[in-house]
């Protein structure tokens, strides 16, 4: 069933299943302060997938269901818990190789949820890849390569959404040393092609405007500091184009962060992860999302780690949790009616496609342009500052 066949009577979504992520870091804490705020705002509605002790150790009181469904009727007095014990004790700051498979077990499972449209999203509460990689060989360098590959889809990309501004790094998780060589023409396109569609469906922006930064200072300075930019990105920028999808560049990455340089784009693509990572968790840290696009689910996560530093201080905030959550439930709720609308007009639903190229290769298929996505998104298409604002319901 898909999550709008599970919505429940009245049309209200179903839960978001909220993996647990590592119990020695903040998730716990943020997930139970996440239930208090969103349990007196009415929703989203989210279930928790982990050792219910946890949450109760953070002084939220839990509801042990047996199925994601039940999550609605006891969220206004209960985090919802699928109760999946650890198999040690949690000790914050100190993870435990023995809890790794657990930790593991519980992202599966959401998936699983959001797959089977028992849940309407996915939303992951921060991993330790080191701490998983140690204990349970997990051979993923993040949740965005694993959830891929969970579902069965092509190569993932990773979207940073805030209230200042959207990033997308073309490489994600890959050493510094390794770019050049794993920079392609086909992951810049098909990276960009996810964030087009990504703006239209899921953040409602009619006609995105991106801009992509070149590797090399100076995005290359003319070929004098690097000839990526010529011999690379620029075509794959041309390509695009030709395919209807608005995207300036390469732009130098140093000078397309200030504001005026943002007003001109809706999301930037960076060559790499920290080309992406540093302007917006700068500018945008607090109420940070990170989501994967390209997948067949939604899945959103807050934009920070593990904080072993801080965890079990009860001094962590709980704001980017909760905007991933609010965006998960946007970003579903815009699917939905892409969805309910295709069904009408007897298309495919995968809305947000380019103008002018029947395949945009993000492994949604073919698509139009004839509206943008519906539902979730508020923000204006031009004029405001691009961020997450449309997704604060
Ligand atoms: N989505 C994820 O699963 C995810 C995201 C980022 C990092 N990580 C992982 O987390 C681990 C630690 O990474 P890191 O140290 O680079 O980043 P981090 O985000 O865990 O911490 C960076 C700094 O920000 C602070 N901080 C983080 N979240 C906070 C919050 N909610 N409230 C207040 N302060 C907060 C921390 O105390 C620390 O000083 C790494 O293993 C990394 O891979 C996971
Ligand atoms: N690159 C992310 C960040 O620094 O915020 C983080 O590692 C999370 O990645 P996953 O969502 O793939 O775990």
């Amino acid at each position: 069933m898909t999550p709008a066949e599970h919505a429940r009577p009245g049309g209200a979504p179903p839960p978001i299943a909220v993996s647990g992520g590592d119990p020695a870091g903040i998730g716990p804490e943020i997930a139970a302060a996440a239930w208090r705020a969103l349990s007196a705002a009415g929703s989203p509605v989210f279930a928790a997938i982990g050792d219910a002790a946890l949450f109760e150790a953070q002084g939220a009181p839990c509801a042990r269901i047996a199925q994601l469904a039940e999550a609605p009727a006891v969220f206004a007095r209960a985090l919802p818990v699928l109760h999946r014990p650890l198999a040690a004790p949690a000790r914050p700051g100190r993870p435990d190789p023995a809890n790794a498979p657990c930790v593991v077990a519980w992202i599966e499972e959401a998936v699983r949820l959001a797959l089977s449209g028992a849940a309407s999203a996915v939303t992951t509460l921060p991993i330790n890849k080191k701490a998983l990689k140690d204990g349970a060989g997990f051979a993923f360098p993040g949740h965005t390569e694993f959830l891929a590959d969970l579902c069965g889809a092509g190569a993932p990309t990773m979207m940073l959404a805030g209230p200042t501004l959207r990033v997308v790094p073309v490489t994600i998780h890959e050493p510094l040393a390794c770019v050049p060589a794993l920079l392609s023409a086909e992951a810049i396109e098909r990276a960009a092609l996810h964030a087009h569609q990504a703006l239209r469906r899921d953040f409602g922006l009619r006609a995105p405007r991106l801009a992509a930064a070149g590797l090399n200072p100076h995005a290359g300075e003319g070929g004098a500091m690097g000839r990526e930019e010529i011999e690379l990105i620029a075509p794959a920028l041309a390509r695009l184009r030709a395919r209807g999808v608005d995207v300036a560049g390469p732009l130098p990455a140093d000078a397309m962060f200030h504001p005026a340089a943002r007003a001109r784009w809706d999301a930037a693509l960076c060559m790499y992860h920290d080309q992406a990572l540093i302007p917006f968790k700068t500018l945008d840290f607090d109420e940070g999302v990170n989501l994967t696009l390209g997948l067949p689910i939604v899945r959103t996560s807050p934009d920070h780690g593990t904080a072993y530093d801080i965890a079990g201080r009860g001094v962590a905030s709980a704001r980017s949790l909760i905007a991933a959550l609010r965006m998960a439930a946007a970003m579903a709720r815009a699917r939905r009616a892409a969805a309910e609308d295709a069904t009408q007009d007897g298309s495919d639903g995968a809305d947000g496609e380019p103008d002018r190229e029947p395949d945009a290769g993000t492994g949604s298929g073919p698509g139009s342009a004839r509206r943008a996505g519906s539902g979730a998104p508020t923000r204006p298409d031009r004029g405001s500052a691009p961020g997450a604002g449309d997704a604060r319901s």
